[in-house]
């Protein structure tokens, strides 16, 4: 069996300088009458999953053409883990696009439909940056579960299959990128579901960095690590997935899919009742026992309309969940009827200075007729847990 370290993408020895460029781009539409600008700054973490979200249009495909040198942007620069591919100005040292060492994986798997999967998958193998041993190969065909596949011609696959052998053709030019650029976005809800649990091994397995465009928050909860967050051309928010997603004031209108990411581990599994209770720095929540070992660290996503605030502690409900809280802020929601209220956990002194926090969306009237105001000591029912990695 192949070990991860043997992986393409498995490069320990490369110096972890991150992600480090800057793109200035006008763009005018074919008409002239509308412009864009691309104006961005990166400096990237050199490994993990950074998840690009925002509008449709600010853009993010622009960027991630200009990292790969698909759209020429003659006053970019770009360096990836020390290499420069790109200087400002500098024809001569800006790598042509078949020259960067990376894997693209696009909405559609366009996969060439006259060979098989195997063959689609040599024909990447043959321009590999550096010789794919057996090994290599194996991995890659496990890692993505194609191995029964690999005869078949892509139009007898399903979407999600074609997809995981497009993502094993990225991964097998040995990339010292991936840039992944909506690769969910043509499935339907299951074949999504069914693919996700290969990008989230994905992400443990690789060394390098994942660019990850979406406009999914499931996606970016499960997947991301780091996040950029782009309007009008512009970086407008940068910094941990967790952190970012967890606020009050996320810039994008969420909806119901408002809530925060805590990082929590396993602390015992329940087999009785075959729950499994998982510490954060706040608390503890029950969740579902769903195999991960004592010890384990995962990631939790609560939503913001999944809690309910007592005033005093209600034994008497089903809800597992209930924790001590503290009302921190009171901020106005977009749908005037609703408010949200970012809460501390206060069960505990020592846990009082945790940094994960909670997010409730409650009706401005419920706020009203129970006096909730900054500060106010509450209990939070938590109807639904989910562990998203
Ligand atoms: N080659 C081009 N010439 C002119 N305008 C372009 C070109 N490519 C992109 N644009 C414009 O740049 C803007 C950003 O497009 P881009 O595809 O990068 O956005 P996006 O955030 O990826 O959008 P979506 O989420 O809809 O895919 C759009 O207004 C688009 O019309």
């Amino acid at each position: 069996m192949a070990t991860d370290r043997e992986f393409p993408g498995s490069q320990s020895h490369v110096p972890m300088h991150g992600i480090v460029g800057h793109f200035h781009l006008p763009l005018q539409s074919s008409t002239g009458d509308r412009q864009f600008a691309l104006n961005v700054k990166l400096d990237l973490p050199g490994r993990g999953v950074t998840g690009i979200f925002g509008p449709s249009g600010s853009g993010k495909t622009t960027l991630l053409r200009c990292m790969a040198g698909l759209q020429p942007c003659d006053n970019g620069s770009l360096s990836v883990n020390g290499e420069p591919w790109q200087l400002a100005h500098n024809p001569r040292k800006t790598l042509a696009v078949h020259r960067r060492p990376l894997g693209f994986v696009f909405q559609q798997p366009s996969l060439f439909p006259h060979l098989s999967a195997e063959q689609n998958l040599a024909f990447a193998r043959k321009r590999a940056w550096q010789e794919v041993a057996p090994a290599e190969y194996e991995r890659v065909i496990d890692l993505m579960g194609i191995e029964h596949l690999l005869g078949q011609f892509p139009a007898n696959l399903s979407g999600g299959e074609q997809q995981r052998v497009a993502i094993a053709r990225a991964l097998l030019v040995k990339p010292r990128l991936l840039l992944m650029d909506e690769p969910l976005a043509s499935l339907d809800q299951m074949r999504k579901r069914e693919i996700l649990p290969y990008l989230e091994k994905l992400h443990r397995a690789l060394d390098i960095p994942i660019i990850y465009v979406t406009h999914s928050v499931e996606e970016i909860a499960r997947l991301a690590d780091h996040l950029l967050l782009m309007d009008s051309g512009k970086i407008q928010r940068e910094g941990p997935a967790a952190s970012i997603l967890s606020r009050t004031d996320f810039p994008v209108q969420l909806g119901d899919d408002l809530g925060v990411l805590i990082q929590a581990r396993i602390a015992e599994r329940n087999s009785e009742w075959h729950l499994a209770r998982a510490e954060f720095d706040g608390g503890h929540l029950w969740l579902r026992d769903s195999g991960e070992a004592a010890g384990e660290s995962i990631r939790v996503r609560i939503l913001a309309r999944d809690i309910s605030l007592t005033l005093n502690e209600d034994t008497r409900t089903s809800i597992l969940n209930r924790l001590p809280v503290r009302v921190q802020e009171i901020s106005a929601d977009r749908d005037p009827a609703m408010v949200l209220l970012r809460l501390q956990p206060s069960g505990d002194q020592t846990m009082a200075h945790g940094e994960s926090h909670l997010i409730a969306r409650i009706t401005r009237r419920s706020l009203q007729e129970l006096a909730i105001t900054t500060g106010s000591e509450l209990w939070a029912q938590i109807k639904s847990v989910a562990i998203v990695r």
